[in-house]
């Protein structure tokens, strides 16, 4: 089948890259002329495992990119990948995604046949039906349901995984609301489904899978929420966290799967989606009180680490090292990066504020330019008098002699992968 992708992003490249590894003919449409020309060349525009072999394989041939929207025309199906941020308070922004409809159904308007067009995006409940398909329908001329449909098909990939994630999915969500978009839809995904094993297929409306999307991360960020919940008593009772959350992953009913309690969840996905979904419930006139309380949670766990850190040293005028500044390992990525509260959290206390990653320090210059950035753990951690650890990367869990060189060893744990215990004053968020 022939496909066309508006956005050429984390999800906009990992999909069309994995569409074309599946047999499909796929363009990539952005409006960044860099991305276009590095897929074209090659080149992933990002940095995921596996994806420039894959970009590498099929540019060129299956899988081609251009900032020219016409390129729709010669395809059956178009996804939006566009991105979705947060307005300052938690409403969904879909500004970028109004623009990309409207370009879309401009283009559609010179269409000759049947075209199906598919939400990517994480969007609020309604948003394909009540936002995007008009805008379609007014800069088209065509009419929804004779010319065109719509579809919605969330994405559930992770950023660091996000192209064995797409191609070996839990699961497939497509939403349509009618039988030759469900079935066109059915076409696209067949072969992916077919190479992964047959994960379950959930066709529903489109309304649903937009709200499916939320519910998954919801869940998810709220199950981190209460494990941290759950480890706060534990700390408090002297009770080791971590074993009592490890006997309760092995309850079927609940899972092992994010329980790793600690200094809490960021990145570009969970605080804006928990935000979206929290306040659209709100306009339509639900308080969404088990969400709310998984914000507050997750934002009081850097407030913990900072009260723990206190009772050991004055950050006032003390050097302290900042290990990890991504939001998770395995990415450069620092969006809503936990480190980002806490530097701030240190700054306004009179720290002098040393951080190290392994590969986000310059994404977290541009946030905090005015801090001291250390090359190594090793560096971050000589002559500095308390140390936080933010993110799991594995060599923050391998130190051991470094933290010698420590004026005074002072190691709060936000992630609990410290193992060294002897000659430091060890403490874990947890
Ligand atoms: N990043 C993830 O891990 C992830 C996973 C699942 C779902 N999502 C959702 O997928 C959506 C896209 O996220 P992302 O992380 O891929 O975003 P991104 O910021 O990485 O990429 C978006 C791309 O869209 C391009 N763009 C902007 N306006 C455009 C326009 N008018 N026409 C064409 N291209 C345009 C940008 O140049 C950019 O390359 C969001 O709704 C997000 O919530 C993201
Ligand atoms: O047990 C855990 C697991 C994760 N985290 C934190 O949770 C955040 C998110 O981690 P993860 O889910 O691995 O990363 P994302 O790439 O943000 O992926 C999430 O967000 C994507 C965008 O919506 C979804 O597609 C994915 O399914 C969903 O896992 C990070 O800060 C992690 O440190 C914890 O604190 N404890």
């Amino acid at each position: 089948m022939k496909l066309s992708i508006i956005g050429s992003g984390y999800v906009g490249t990992t999909i069309a890259a994995c569409f074309a590894e599946v047999g499909h003919d796929v363009v990539n449409v952005d409006i960044d002329e860099d991305i276009v020309a590095s897929v074209n060349d090659g080149d992933a525009p990002i940095h995921e495992p596996g994806l420039d072999e894959l970009v590498e394989k099929h540019a060129g041939d299956r899988l081609r990119a251009t900032t020219d929207y016409d390129a729709i025309l010669d395809t059956d199906a178009t996804f939006l990948a566009l991105p979705t941020p947060s307005e300052d308070d938690g409403h969904i922004d879909l500004s970028i995604m109004e623009a990309g409809a409207r370009s879309v159904g401009r283009t559609l308007a010179d269409k000759d046949g049947y075209h199906l067009v598919v939400t990517k995006s994480t969007v609020v409940p309604t948003t394909t039906e009540e936002v995007i398909a008009p805008l379609l329908e007014d800069e088209s001329g065509l009419e929804l349901g004779t010319d065109f449909d719509i579809g919605m098909n969330p994405e559930f990939l992770r950023e660091g995984s996000a192209v064995s994630d797409f191609l070996g999915p839990d699961k497939v969500v497509l939403g349509s609301q009618t039988d030759r978009a469900a079935a066109l839809l059915r076409d696209v995904f067949d072969p992916l489904v077919e190479r992964a094993g047959g994960p379950p297929v959930v066709e529903t409306g489109v309304r649903e899978a937009e709200m499916i999307k939320y519910a998954n991360n919801a869940f998810l960020a709220s199950k981190i929420s209460l494990a941290n919940d759950l480890a706060n008593i534990c700390k408090e009772y002297g009770i080791d966290s971590e074993e009592v959350l490890d006997a309760v992953g092995l309850d079927s009913r609940i899972g092992s799967a994010f329980l790793g309690a600690g200094v809490g969840w960021g990145g570009s996905c969970f605080p804006k989606d928990v935000a979206a979904i929290v306040a659209a419930a709100r306009d339509a006139g639900y308080e969404a009180t088990m969400l709310e309380a998984a914000v507050e949670v997750n934002d009081r766990q850097p407030v913990r680490m900072l009260d723990i850190l206190r009772e050991h040293t004055d950050p006032s005028g003390a050097r302290v090292a900042v290990l990890g500044l991504a939001f998770k390992p395995g990415t450069d990525d620092v969006r809503n990066s936990r480190a980002i509260p806490l530097i701030d959290a240190l700054l306004d206390a009179g720290a002098d504020v040393v951080g190290y990653d392994p590969v986000a320090t310059e994404n977290m210059r541009e946030h905090f330019p005015d801090i001291d950035y250390a090359d190594s753990a090793a560096d971050a951690l000589a002559g500095a008098d308390a140390a936080l650890v933010v993110t799991d990367w594995d060599e923050f869990a391998a130190l051991d002699d470094e933290f010698d060189a420590m004026t005074d060893a002072v190691v709060v744990d936000g992630r609990s992968i410290v193992s060294r215990r002897d000659g430091i004053v060890y403490e874990s968020l947890v």
